[in-house]
Formats: C-alpha cells, structure tokens, sequence
C-alpha cells in the first residue's frame, strides 16, 4: 500500500484549495450526525415511559427523569418532539446532500482544470514521448476517480463521526457493553487493515495498469483505422483489446470481492453481539430482562443506526483505496516539474523584430540522449523576404529544422538568432503569431468551415471569405450545402487532400505572417491540387520570407537559395541551376526524383528534355 503520509500529502493537496467549502460540509455533516443520535436517545424515554418502566441506572434516565412538562404526559411530549427533529433532520440531509454534491463538482472541476492547464504547459516533446493513450487516461477517468475519491473521503469522515457519536450514546448506556465493542472493533480494525485493505490496494494498481493499457489500445485503434483497415488487422487489435478486457475483468471480480468483504464481516459482528447480548440478557436476570427492556431496545436501534454507517465507512475506505492509484497518477502528473518547458516560461520576453535574417549557429539536435544527432553543427541564413529551401533525402532531418523554427524542440546546442537576438528572447507566442506553418497534414476539427478558418482569432467574417478567396478555397466553400456554415472534420463533410490545405492557407492568411514555413505541403496532394495549392501559396507569400521543404524539387525550383541537407548537414547550397551544374547531391536528387515522385509536373518536363 502507498506510505501512509503519501497518502494523506496527496489528500491534503486535492483538500487545501477547498478548505472553506469542506468545512461548511463537515460542520453540516456534524450537526446531522448529532441530531440523528439525539433521535435515538428520544426512543429511550419512549419505551421507559410507555412500558411504565422507572429505570435509574444511566446519565440518560437522569437526564430525562429531571425534565418536568407540566401537566403534559411526557410519553407525548417526547412523541412530538421527536416528530419535530426528525422534520429538522430531514432538511439538514437535503442540505449536507447539496453541500456535498457541490465538494464534488467542485474538487472535479478544479482537478479538471489544472490538469488540463498543466497539459497545455508541457512541451511537445511531452506529447511526441507519452502515448495518447496515457494522457487521456489522466484528463479523463483518472480526473473522475479522484472527484469521487475526495467524495468518499468525505463520506468515509461523515460516517465516521456517525459511528463515534452512537459508540458514545452507547458508552453512555452501557459501559459493559461499549468497552466489549471497542476490544472487538480493534481487532477487527486491524485485520481489516493488514489482510483486507492491503490486497484491495494491489488488486487496484493492477486494474489500473490494465485501464490503461485499454485505454491506449482504444485511442491506437480509432487512430490508425486506415492502416488498420488496409492491413486487414483488425482482428489482431481485436484481440489485443480483448485480452485488455479480459485483464480488467479478473482484476476487478478480485477487487469487488474484497471490498464486499469488509460488509459481510460487519453484519456477522454486529448481529452476533445483538444475539448474544440478548441471550446474555436472559441469563444474568435469570429471565426477567422487562425491565432492561428500554436499554435494550435502544442499545438495538442504536447498533442498527450504527450498521449501515460502519458498512459505508468500510465500503468507502475500500474505494479509496481502490481510487489511490487514479488519485497518484492525477498527483504525480500534477507535481511534474515542468523543466522541460522552461525555455517557453523563464526566458526575458523580447518583442518580435525580424529585419534581416534568420540564422542556424553551429546547432546541433538530437530527440532524446540515447540517439545520435539529427542535426549536426548546422550553420545556414535564411534572409528575410527571400524564398529559401530545404531538400534531402529521407531522413536527413529536414523536418527536424522546420520543428526547431516552429519551436516544437530546441537546439540540443547551438543557436538560432533573428537579428542578432537569440530566437528564446523573443516572446514565444509573439514569433509563433508571425511564423505561418503548413504541413503535409491539416489538423481540421468538428465545427464550421468558417470557424476551421477563423481557428481562435478575433477576426470578423468578411475578413474570414477575403481570406478564403486568396486561398482559392471560396469556390468549393460556396459549393457546400451551408456554405461557411457547413460543418467539417469528425462528424461533417470530409474534405479533400487539396481542399484542407486551402483551408489551411486561408487560416494563415489571416494571421498574416511575416515568415511561412512549409513542411511537404503539397507531398501528398496529385498534380492538379499540388498546382492550386502552389498557385494559392505564391499568391499569398509575394512580401513573406518563405522557408520551404520539400522531396519535390519542382517546388523549390524557383528558390532563391536551396540548401542540400545530408544526414543533418548540409552539404551543398544555390540556386537550382547552380547546383545541378555541380552535378553532386542535389545532381543526384534531382536524377533520382521520379523516384519520391511521380506525379510531379516539372519532373516530367526534365524527362522529356
Ligand atoms: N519525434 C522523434 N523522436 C525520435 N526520433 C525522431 C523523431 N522525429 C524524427 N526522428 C528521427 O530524426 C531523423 C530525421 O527525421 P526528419 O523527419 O527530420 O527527416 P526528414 O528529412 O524530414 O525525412 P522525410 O523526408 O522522410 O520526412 C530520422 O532518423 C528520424 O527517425
């Protein structure tokens, strides 16, 4: 089982944001449990003064032989009374239960928010390392456990206190009886503790390993449906996840099993003692128990109320320890130090200027420690309002460079600087507003056309259908059932290869970069989208300083430097017909062309030549 103090360092957490509210709670919950036991304590007198019995061997009999009601009979005075406070008490449990389902509305929503305020903070190495499977896990049940963790704390401490307060009424009629409870209620606490709790804790991190391990394969499966479909390995991920279920299944029977447990073990308990408190009873009045009746009778109703309390403070206990594993995973991820991301948070905040060139300085990149560097001692200038390109061979990390200009890494060493000034003193989210990023791939989500476009910005919609005209994408906007309106991505109309990059432009018109960066945009349209796409990007980027890469030299064709990149350096560098004139890598790739290609119309001009 976690350490103790984990435990409780990992409660206070999730309770110190709340104090105010779980105090009103508490104290709500206190005043209910007082008012139920006073409920009891009124059936004593009930019985004594309805069976006529004058019993005058507990504190309660003196307490309420003192009172005087007059004239009144006090059979009916306490009759009305305990009409009046079970009123009392029914009002107070609707407000504890309001009280108690706003503790947990509001430790979820928080817990919410700052994992999700922690998610946005972390790098997109964080997301590029950790499967999308575990991090929903976080954001999604782990965040509902621990809602219903801080719940059933709650709970567990409201029950608690109910079975205090009758253990003292207890004590208050009968001595005997209360010290014989407390000798069998240890011994059952702590086996409860060694033998129950503990296994109840390991069943959990089992099951909840498993819940993640369906999780991921749930989020793999709708994700790589395609390759999926096409690789007719359907039943293959079938049985991955079957067995995932399958897992859980067992975990969970054990688990549910230990935690009914606790239950069964304190009905047997508490109706024995009632059983041989009884029999006892007989014995030591040598059968003319009618007087003790009262003590009895109540001493019953007491331990009935008792009951129910003790079986949900065990059943409750035995979630939590069941919700521990969720609630150290949301802790853990929560206490995450973010020193991944500091470059974005701690750096001094420099307003954008970008008035010469862009520079790569002796950078070197590598994605984690064990593997060899990406990007080696990369030296290059990117001068504004000039088109620069990339190209290389597969792998040769041409992609990396555009991640590093898009700040998705940084320079393991080296730098890159903007006039002088270091790339990490400028305000992130000032260079990101100015740098327009196309890839190969379009991220389009469930809403509107217009809304794909506007994307965030505070922009109007006649700037939004200008844009959407620059980018050659009105026409086809215009041919959909609702026009702007018209719904897209998951459950909408789906979009060509061709159409979603033309959306994408449109979204980088209005932002109006100074820098475009294009990562393969075209790769995986046919020549007809590649040319329109192209025709939109030439429009658009007339004033832009535009860093290109690309496998199809068609496309960089007309750059005004193209730089030759091999296994992270670049070997070679000018314009197009300089380098064909060397007749060395880029010779080679250009020879080779056809090969990433086919479809590229400059590429069958060159053959016809
Ligand atoms: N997220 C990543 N984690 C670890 N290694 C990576 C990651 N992304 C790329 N790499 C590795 O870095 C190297 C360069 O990849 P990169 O994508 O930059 O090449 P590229 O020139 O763009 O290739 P392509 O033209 O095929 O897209 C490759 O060896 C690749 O395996």
């Amino acid at each position: 089982m976690t350490s103790k103090n984990n435990s409780l360092q990992i409660l206070y957490f999730l309770f110190r944001p709340h104090r105010k509210l779980l105090g009103i709670y508490f104290v709500s919950l206190l005043v209910f449990s007082l008012l139920d036991v006073l409920r009891v304590f009124l059936i004593y007198p009930l019985i004594n003064y309805g069976l006529n019995i004058n019993q005058n061997s507990t504190l309660i009999d003196r307490i309420y032989q003192s009172v005087s009601f007059g004239n009144l009979h006090p059979f009916l005075v306490y009759a009305i009374v305990l009409s009046i406070i079970s009123i009392i008490i029914a009002g107070v449990e609707v407000s504890v239960s309001y009280l108690g389902s706003k503790t947990f509305a509001t430790v979820r929503d928080t817990t919410d928010r700052s994992v999700f305020n922690k998610l946005k903070n972390r790098p997109y190495e964080y997301f590029a390392s950790h499967k999308q499977g575990d991090i929903l896990y976080i954001g999604q049940q782990a965040v509902e456990q621990t809602g219903l963790a801080v719940f059933n704390v709650v709970g567990f401490l409201q029950n608690i206190l109910f079975c205090l307060f009758y253990l003292s009424f207890i004590f208050i009629l009968s001595f005997k009886i209360s010290t014989l409870m407390l000798i069998l209620g240890a011994i059952y606490v702590f086996f409860m503790k060694n033998i129950i709790f503990s296994r109840i804790y390991k069943h959990s991190l089992v099951l909840n390993r498993f819940a993640r391990a369906k999780s991921v394969i749930y989020n793999e499966f709708i994700s790589g449906i395609k390759t999926i479909f096409i690789t007719d390995s359907i039943d293959f991920w079938a049985g991955n996840y079957n067995k995932a279920v399958y897992n859980i299944r067992r975990s969970y029977v054990f688990a549910m099993i230990l935690q009914r447990l606790p239950g069964a073990a304190n009905n047997l308990l508490i109706f024995q003692i009632i059983a041989l408190g009884a029999a006892g009873l007989y014995y030591i009045t040598d059968g003319h128990f009618l007087p003790y009746i009262g003590i009895f009778g109540t001493l019953l109703l007491a331990l009935y109320r008792t009951i129910p309390a003790l079986n949900a403070c065990q059943s409750q206990f035995g979630t939590i320890v069941q919700q521990l594993p969720a609630i150290e995973a949301v802790y853990n991820f929560l206490q995450e130090n973010n020193s991944e991301s500091i470059y974005l948070n701690n750096v001094p905040k420099k307003e954008f200027r970008f008035q010469n060139s862009i520079i790569f300085k002796n950078a070197f990149f590598r994605y984690n420690d064990t593997q060899k560097y990406t990007i080696k001692n990369l030296s290059f200038t990117i001068k504004k309002s000039t088109k620069t390109a990339i190209v290389g061979n597969s792998g040769a990390g041409k992609t990396t460079i555009a991640n590093l200009l898009a700040l998705l890494y940084q320079p393991t060493s080296g730098e890159i600087i903007i006039d002088e000034t270091n790339l990490n003193e400028f305000k992130h989210s000032d260079y990101l507003k100015r740098l327009g990023y196309l890839g190969q791939e379009t991220f389009i989500y469930h809403d509107s056309i217009k809304e794909n476009i506007r994307f965030g910005l505070d922009c109007n919609d006649d700037e939004i259908i200008e844009a959407a005209k620059l980018a050659d994408a009105h026409e086809f906007i215009m041919s959909t059932s609702e026009g702007y309106e018209t719904i897209i991505g998951d459950q909408g109309i789906k979009l060509s290869g061709g159409q979603r990059q033309r959306i994408a432009i449109a979204r980088i018109i209005l932002r109006k970069p100074e820098i475009l960066l294009l990562d393969e945009a075209t790769s995986s349209l046919d020549n007809i989208a590649e040319q329109r796409v192209m025709e939109s990007i030439d429009r658009i980027s007339k004033d832009m300083t535009v860093i290109t890469i690309a496998h199809r030299l068609s496309t960089v064709k007309n750059a005004d430097v193209i730089y030759v990149l091999r296994e992270g350096e670049i070997v070679e560098s000018g314009k197009h017909d300089e380098l064909l004139e060397l007749k060395g890598e880029y010779y080679n790739l250009y020879n080779k062309a056809p090969i990433f290609s086919s479809s590229s119309p400059d590429l069958s001009t060159k053959v016809i030549c």
